[in-house]
């Protein structure tokens, strides 16, 4: 800019002394052919005037681009510092880098492998050119992707935690699907890493999913649930705005290659002020994982995470699901209902003095899997699911009980689970809302009202399995 600026100065000051030596040449000529005639002072006047607005001209001009150019200075070397400061800071800080679709195209090879598929879109695997192993998530479905992009994007630009999976940068394509790139962990989801593998994986057609799991051992099981514990208890406690993870699930744990856990995918978090105590939000989440107070309407708080993580944390300990697809025709049968149920089962043989059976066989019999260890994320495990949300421990209390620096009691004994979850103390569950205590779901649909139905039976199948 500054050196077209100095070519047009250039220019321009050429003109003008072409001009003035024109105008003088023609008084030069016109006393030579007029003489000192009156037409020649008529001449010389004109050109004179002229050549004096030659220079006037030129001289204003100078001064205007000279002030432009200095003010052209300032401004590069503001926006420079910008840039570097921008570059820090998102070293610092975190702050997610826009990329462009060519760049995610590039990195992913043309998103030739895909490392795994969730409701929401797919994840490919990329390196980005500075060499970074990263995951980018494609984002499709117009309204929901949008909402769970805007999601992620606040939550985690907010938060900054070792386990959390890091956000590296986003890419909006107008009308076309948004892609998230986070940090790659390599060793993939926990789901892969405690559950046996159900059958092949799907194969893209371009890529294949990889076949990342095994049996992850006892101590790197008990590492990743402290891991993930610290993660939420740092998005409950820590951050300025209370973040609600809401859909905390072993898909949603990933492994770093030192088998780290890490808490992904944000699509779901809710930002909680400090001084609320619960929110209404209508029910999303993952069946299997919901705590009954979301499940009910009657508002969520960050004990709807504890309860989620009392859940994946009995699923660490046991290498089974929790969550069971019961059929319609049983739905209703109390006794079908509850038989299968982990939670339920893990409660009992804890009461039987017989935990050590709850663990998954794979890792009891390579040995190692300390009993009392056991006995204490069990219980902490059952605490967490509580189903009174008082009841459950912070997440900074169930970091102190997993590391030992707080005793873990045995949890109330409770028929809770499943079917009893059904009858749920109001008072407990949303105090000061009644004096009579007990509101209790209707035993069978046809015994209830509209409004008591819809909570029967969303929560019903809820508890059935998608
Ligand atoms: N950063 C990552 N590094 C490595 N693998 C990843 C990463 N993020 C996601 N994945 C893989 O992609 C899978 C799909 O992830 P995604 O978050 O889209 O869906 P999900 O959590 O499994 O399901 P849903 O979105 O329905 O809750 C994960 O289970 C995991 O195996």
């Amino acid at each position: 800019m500054a050196m077209k600026l100095w070519m047009k100065d250039k220019k321009a000051e050429a003109i003008a002394v072409s001009l003035i030596i024109a105008l003088t040449i023609s008084i030069i000529v016109a006393r030579i052919s007029l003489g000192l005639s009156k037409t020649f002072y008529l001449i010389t006047g004109a050109n004179g005037a002229a050549i004096l607005a030659v220079i006037a001209i030129y001289l204003l001009q100078n001064r205007y681009n000279s002030r432009r150019r200095l003010l052209e200075t300032q401004m590069a070397s503001v926006s420079k510092e910008l840039r570097i400061e921008y570059s820090f800071l998102r070293k610092v800080a975190g702050v997610p880098t826009k990329f462009r679709h060519r760049e995610i195209e590039v990195a992913t090879d043309g998103f030739r492998c895909l490392v795994g598929k969730g409701s929401s879109g797919s994840v490919f695997k990329g390196i980005l050119t500075d060499g970074t192993p990263v995951a980018v998530k494609r984002i499709e479905g117009a309204e929901r992707g949008e909402k769970e992009f805007r999601s992620e994007v606040a939550a985690i630009a907010s938060a900054q935690h070792v386990n959390l999976v890091r956000l590296l940068g986003y890419c909006c394509v107008p009308t076309g699907p948004r892609f998230l790139v986070y940090d790659f962990a390599s060793n993939g989801s926990l789901d892969k890493w405690i559950f046996p593998r159900r059958g092949k994986e799907e194969i893209s057609s371009r890529g294949e999913i990889q076949q990342i799991g095994g049996c992850l051992e006892w101590s790197l099981r008990v590492g990743v649930a402290i891991d993930v514990a610290k993660a939420l208890s740092y998005l409950h406690h820590n951050c300025r705005s209370r973040i609600l993870h809401l859909d905390v699930k072993p898909q949603n744990i990933l492994l770093d290659e030192n088998y780290r856990g890490l808490v992904s995918d944000f699509g779901l978090s809710k930002l909680m002020g400090r001084d609320e105590s619960r929110v209404m939000s209508s029910i999303r989440g993952t069946n299997g994982y919901l705590a009954p107070e979301w499940l009910l309407q009657q508002g969520i708080s960050e004990k709807c995470d504890v309860y989620s993580y009392g859940v994946v944390l009995l699923e660490i300990v046991g290498g089974v699901r929790s969550v069971r697809v019961i059929d319609k025709a049983n739905r209703n049968d109390k006794s079908k209902r509850e038989s299968g149920y982990f939670p339920k089962i893990a409660s009992e043989r804890l009461r039987e003095g017989r935990v050590m059976e709850v663990v998954d066989s794979r890792v009891v019999e390579r040995g190692g899997v300390d009993e009392r260890e056991v006995k204490r994320l069990v219980c902490v495990g059952l605490w967490c699911m509580q189903e009174d949300a008082r009841m459950r421990p912070s997440m900074a209390e169930v970091v102190e009980m997993l590391e030992r620096r707080e005793e873990v009691e045995e949890p109330p004994e409770s028929p809770l689970f499943v079917v009893d979850v059904l009858s749920i103390n109001e008072e407990n569950v949303n105090p000061g809302r009644g004096r009579h205590g007990k509101a209790t779901l209707p035993a069978t649909p046809e015994d209830c009202n509209d409004a008591s139905s819809a909570s029967w039976s969303t929560l019903i199948s809820a508890l059935s399995g998608r």
